[in-house]
């Protein structure tokens, strides 16, 4: 046997599947990728299909292992990050999904989320779980799951069904069936689990009214999960790490002390700021999650979740058509000295923190004679400047100190223009690392850290290399009127689908 010497990261995201194989000093060598086809089978439905993720998670990471030129035997862990919340339920005896994953963006459960705050059990709901009542977290899509999937219910509770987040499935996957687990992050966000006491909890399975046989066991990040099947890849791979993506990813940009914080621009943005070992609820509807849990002990995380970041520059490419590249949104905003008036409020599925409006729909205002694409596309990258900034006004709000940097990652952050924007709108630098694949390096460190082949958490934190720094430079009173035109538009286009 050859010296296991590399970590596989598998990060199952939105709108793609990447397998990146790093080296033993956390440098990635080699990336296969795969795009995932989005379901929308009504206004606010999204979905995706759990074979399409599975055969793309396998190809992958035999493409990234043969373009590092390696086998198998040459890798010493996997590790798994994915979207979070999107929930899955499939047979325990034919491994088979009843139904397409019901995607986190999709707004579905949005009535039963309405009922459930009507009956007053928002506050109870959010002590334990850190969450507000929200169409995006995995319980009412699941219920919605065990309600109209025929047979389900009764199906779930003799113990035949099987519930898991994308990181549960692709486990039990990878297992040839034989392991169903999470890792504490994931466990975060299903709205079953409270935070407090680390595990699953009774009042809100019968709340939800989830059969506690369905659901996985949940253990620390880095841990030993299982093995892969020796079938897939040519030899059994150890998988010793996993977490959500956006927690993967406060992990992979070493954020490690309480008041750290960081914001990762993919499909959405999810900006997290470390508040150390005890969780505290936000006054200002952000949400309390669980960063990190290592040897049992839990880091916390104050989360600010935005549903439309890259996907409002995906609208323009494939819904607008006025780019054909996400790179040429820079090349617009560049074009034109300001949006002159222009604002888009990227409300697709509704707002996410601090608004959380199901109702809210996507809305553009301040068009004149005089507006071109240019105006667009840079009022659609300002909107993601104005949104992080929402979300740093209500960490402040909630009695946060001012970050002393913003550190950013995800596939956005290549767009200097925004990463400049970012720091002029929130007043703070903005640190890009060098490697922007943050969250698969999180991944990867979880599983090389319980493998050996990452010494320690320390180790994680020193190799953290910048490359570059953004500092503000916008002046004040423009700072100031941008954002409060913002603030209007946000108001225009709250409520639309009532
Ligand atoms: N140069 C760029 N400017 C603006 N947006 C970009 C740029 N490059 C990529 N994107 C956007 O980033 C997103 C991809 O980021 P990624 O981290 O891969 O997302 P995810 O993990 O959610 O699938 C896409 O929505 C794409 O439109
Ligand atoms: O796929 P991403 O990277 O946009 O992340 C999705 C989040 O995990 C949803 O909570």
């Amino acid at each position: 046997m050859r010296r296991r010497t590399h970590v596989l990261a598998i990060d199952q995201g939105t709108t793609s599947t990447r397998a990146i194989v790093f080296d033993p000093q956390g440098r990635p060598v080699a990336t296969a990728q795969r795009e995932l086809r989005q379901i929308y089978p009504a206004d606010g439905w999204v979905e995706h299909d759990p074979e399409g993720i599975w055969s793309d998670t396998v190809s992958a990471c035999r493409d990234a292992i043969a373009r590092a030129r390696l086998t198998a035997d040459h890798i010493a862990a996997i590790g798994i990050t994915n979207q979070r919340e999107t929930t899955v339920l499939w047979d325990r005896g034919t491994g088979r999904a009843l139904h397409y994953a019901i995607v986190w963006q999709d707004r579905r459960a949005a009535a039963l989320c309405r009922e459930l705050v009507a009956a007053g059990h928002e506050k109870a709901v959010q002590a334990k779980t850190g969450l507000v009542i929200d169409a995006y977290f995995s319980a009412t899509k699941l219920a919605w799951l065990l309600d109209n999937v025929p047979d389900a219910r009764r199906r779930a509770e003799a113990g035949e069904l099987a519930f898991g987040t994308i990181d549960s499935f692709l486990l039990w996957r990878l297992t040839g069936g034989r392991v169903h687990a999470t890792d504490a992050t994931n466990a975060s966000r299903t709205m079953l689990f409270n935070i407090r006491t680390q595990d699953w909890d009774d009042e809100l399975l019968s709340l939800f009214q989830v059969p506690r046989a369905v659901l996985p066991e949940v253990h620390d990040n880095a841990h030993e999960f299982g093995v892969t099947d020796k079938i897939l890849f040519g030899a059994a791979i150890p998988i010793t790490g996993m977490a959500g993506d956006q927690q993967a990813a406060t992990f992979g940009q070493a954020c490690f002390q309480p008041g750290m914080i960081k914001s990762t621009y993919g499909t959405g943005c999810f900006a997290l700021l470390n508040i150390g070992d005890k969780p505290r609820t936000s006054k200002h509807r952000l949400l309390t999650t669980t960063a990190y849990r290592l040897n049992g002990k839990p880091t916390y995380a104050i989360e600010g979740a935005i549903f439309s970041a890259g996907a409002t520059i995906q609208w323009l490419r494939d819904g607008l058509k006025i780019i054909k590249t996400a790179a040429e949104s820079e090349t617009l905003a560049r074009s034109v000295e300001d949006s002159a008036g222009v604002y888009l409020v990227p409300a697709f599925t509704g707002l996410g923190a601090p608004h959380w409006d199901p109702e809210a729909r996507g809305t553009i205002l301040g068009l004149t004679r005089d507006s071109t694409s240019a105006h667009i596309a840079r009022a659609a990258l300002e909107a993601v400047a104005y949104q992080t900034r929402d979300l740093m006004e209500a960490m402040a709000a909630d009695g946060g100190a001012r970050p002393q940097a913003l550190r950013v990652d995800g596939g956005m952050v290549a767009n200097d223009w925004l990463c400049q924007m970012l720091a002029d709108m929130l007043d703070t630098p903005v640190e890009r690392p060098k490697v922007i694949e943050t969250t698969a390096l999180g991944a990867a460190y979880l599983a090389g850290l319980t493998a050996g082949v990452y010494p320690s958490v320390e180790g994680v934190a020193e190799a953290w290399q910048r490359d570059r720094r953004f500092e503000p430079a916008m002046p004040a009173s423009t700072r100031a009127r941008l954002y409060e035109g913002w603030q209007k538009a946000v108001r225009r286009a709250r409520g639309v689908a009532r």
